[in-house]
């Protein structure tokens, strides 16, 4: 498809409004997620409904989990084709993921990453915001408030290996880890919301903040900025760019090193350090729903994303 989101969002944001375009698209249902877990390697899976062909529910992996109990971590990786989406299941299979990892007492860190190739997550799924009911909603963005709070504000250690694009949700994905490397190549970061027409909800924001600092945020969030791995590494978004072929290899030398420093001393460092950004959002959540709720029913976002989707659909030239 063309990339209206990377090469002209400008333009993008600017002509969705007035659009009338007849096509609808229909949110599939959730219908059950089961967890298999093995001792070394485990898959997550989900049976989505599609509700085209009620006879043939497909089955999808959307996390890979390798265990590496005897080193104390593990590695997750994102599986949910094609660009790692965030949507209303996947977050739910993610928040288990997490009070699993939480829960253990034998996987001290994680090392977040992505199956496919050149993308880490594209962040949320657009279709969690067209046309939705308002439950729907309301779930899709409690499920995103959850994985943020468990991620930010978990104990263990995690590590962002990002090989790949990460724009919007899939960048405060990365954000949340204590440590991130990115793969060299032609990438983008950053919280570009501006150019979609929205505003960052202040958590994104605070987020930010705390990673590369108030100025460099200003600008970031205002311009909407999509960072490459050279300019994420110079303004600290990255802590480390790498040859993709060592991005996993680099991750786990790190892991390593995060592992080696007394746990509950470095435990009650990072909450004593996130504490306070995690309980804002903790005790703002309704209000944060209801502002997703009422934002996402104004005429004006629909007409905007009818455009924006119909815009990514468009055939590759
Ligand atoms: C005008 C928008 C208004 C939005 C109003 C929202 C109101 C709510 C406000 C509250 C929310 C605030 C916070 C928002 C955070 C977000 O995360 S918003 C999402 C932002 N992300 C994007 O815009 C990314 C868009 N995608 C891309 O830039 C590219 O896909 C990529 C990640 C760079 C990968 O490129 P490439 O490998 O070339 O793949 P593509 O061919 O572009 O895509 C493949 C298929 O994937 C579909 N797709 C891509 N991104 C999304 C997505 N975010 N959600 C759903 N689907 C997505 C794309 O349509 C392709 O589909 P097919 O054509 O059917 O194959």
């Amino acid at each position: 498809m063309a990339r209206p989101n990377l090469k002209s969002l400008l333009r993008l944001s600017q002509f969705a409004v007035n659009l009338n375009l007849n096509k609808t698209t229909q949110l599939t249902n959730l219908s059950k997620s089961l967890i298999t877990q093995n001792r070394n390697f485990s898959t997550s899976k989900i049976i989505r409904q599609d509700t085209s062909n009620n006879n043939a529910p497909a089955t999808k992996i959307n996390f890979y989990v390798e265990e590496y109990k005897d080193k104390g971590y593990m590695v997750l990786k994102f599986n949910k084709a094609p660009v790692n989406s965030l949507n209303l299941e996947f977050l739910t299979e993610l928040n288990i993921q997490l009070d699993k990892i939480e829960q253990s007492k034998d996987i001290k860190g994680v090392i977040l990453t992505s199956h496919l190739p050149n993308i880490f997550s594209a962040g949320l799924d657009i279709l969690e915001m067209y046309q939705i009911k308002q439950e729907r909603g309301t779930q899709f963005w409690t499920a995103l408030q959850e994985t943020w709070i468990k991620l930010y504000g978990s104990n263990k250690i995690f590590i962002a290996a990002i090989n790949g694009h990460s724009p919007a949700g899939g960048c405060l994905l990365a954000m949340s880890c204590d440590y991130r490397i990115m793969t060299k190549g032609p990438y983008k970061i950053g919280l570009n919301e501006t150019l979609l027409g929205i505003k960052a909800p202040f958590w994104f924001r605070d987020t930010m903040i705390n990673t590369i600092g108030y100025r460099e945020t200003e600008k970031a969030l205002q311009l909407g900025k999509l960072y490459s791995p050279e300019e994420a590494l110079a303004v600290n978004l990255v802590d480390e760019i790498v040859d993709a072929n060592v991005l996993i290899q680099k991750a786990e030398e790190q892991m390593v090193k995060w592992c080696s420093i007394p746990t509950v001393a470095r435990e009650l460092t990072k909450s004593s350090m996130r504490r306070d950004t995690v309980s804002k959002l903790i005790a703002q959540r309704e209000s944060d729903t209801q502002s997703f709720i009422e934002f996402t029913q104004r005429d004006s976002i629909q007409k905007s994303l009818k455009g924006y989707l119909e815009a990514m659909k468009k055939p590759k030239k």
